[in-house]
């Protein structure tokens, strides 16, 4: 299967990375990238050809990921409208929707909508997808394929649920991100080094992480079995609670499902 990125930034690097790590021959993976360092970065990282433009050979593809920014897409396409075939389009733009992809596309419908996320640079990721009713048995399990290689994946059933995808695991790698440095600055604040701090922080969040991945039970009861009655955790859980913990993550969550809403309509109207 062969397989062009048209935009070559981080979430491009990501995929093609894990492709690469999980097997795919460099040789059938391509990258479409504006910036020369970037073209020279994808070059020597992972051994894909990479090219400014569009050409035939990048466009002899069983799979075209569009990776630029939402805002950077309908410019990006407006070169290949009306010379698609039988490509299957997967676009991983934040928000926008399939019926504006298809237009700017020139009427071209073999589209499907993809959430991947950075973990996919270490064959980690979680991807949600939605294919265009029109997309074939065989065009669904070409983008699958592309997607599982690098993490797993989950269909949706409905458009929509794209930006709910991208608001829990498409962002979400940047929350835990977020808690981890919280976790670090609070272990430096009780005096240790910063080294010792990150990795008290990190090591933390990949055991549990990885606890709840292997165990049957909900995330709720392995919580339950770390905190003692009257101990050091129910005191922490406490003020989490206190200050609104759940509700702050859950208004987050809600900003960015709203945001890519905003982004589709906003984009969606050019
Ligand atoms: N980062 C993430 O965690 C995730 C991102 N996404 C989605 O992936 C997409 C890319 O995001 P991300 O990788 O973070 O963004 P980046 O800005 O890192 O990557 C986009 C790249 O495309 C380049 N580009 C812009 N226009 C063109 C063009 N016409 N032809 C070729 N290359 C072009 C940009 O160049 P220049 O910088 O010069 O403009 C840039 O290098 C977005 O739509 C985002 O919503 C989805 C899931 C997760
Ligand atoms: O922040 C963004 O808009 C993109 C989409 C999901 C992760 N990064």
């Amino acid at each position: 299967m062969k397989i062009t990125f048209l935009g070559g930034g981080n979430m491009a690097a990501a995929l093609i990375g894990g492709l690469v790590k999980q097997g795919f021959k460099a040789a059938d993976v391509q990258a479409v990238e504006l910036s020369a360092e970037g073209r020279a970065k994808l070059e020597s990282q992972f051994g894909v050809r990479a090219v400014e433009s569009l050409d035939e050979q990048a466009l002899a593809c069983d799979v075209l990921v569009l990776a630029v920014k939402p805002q950077q897409l309908k410019a990006a396409v407006a070169p290949i409208a009306g010379r698609l075939t039988t490509q299957v389009v997967v676009s991983i733009a934040a928000g926008l929707r399939l019926v504006d992809i298809g237009r700017w596309l020139g009427d071209y419908h073999t589209l499907v909508r993809a959430m991947p996320n950075t973990p996919a640079l270490i064959g980690a990721g979680i991807t949600g997808l939605f294919a265009d009713a029109s997309v074939s048995a065989a065009g669904r399990a070409a983008a699958e394929q592309v997607l599982a290689a690098v993490g797993s994946t989950v269909w949706v059933a409905e458009e929509a649920q794209i930006d709910g995808v991208t608001a829990v695991s498409g962002s979400g790698p940047a929350y835990v991100f977020h808690f981890i440095e919280c976790l670090q600055a609070a272990g430096e604040s009780l005096g240790f080094d910063e080294a010792t701090a990150r990795k008290l922080a990190i090591d933390t969040v990949l055991g549990a992480a990885k606890l709840a991945a292997d165990s049957d039970e909900a995330p709720g009861v392995l919580r339950e079995r770390v905190t003692s009655k009257g101990g050091t955790t129910a005191a922490a859980l406490a003020s989490f609670a206190a200050d609104g913990f759940p509700a702050i993550v859950t208004r987050a969550v809600a900003a960015a499902e709203a945001r890519g809403r905003e982004l589709g309509e906003q984009l969606g109207r050019d």
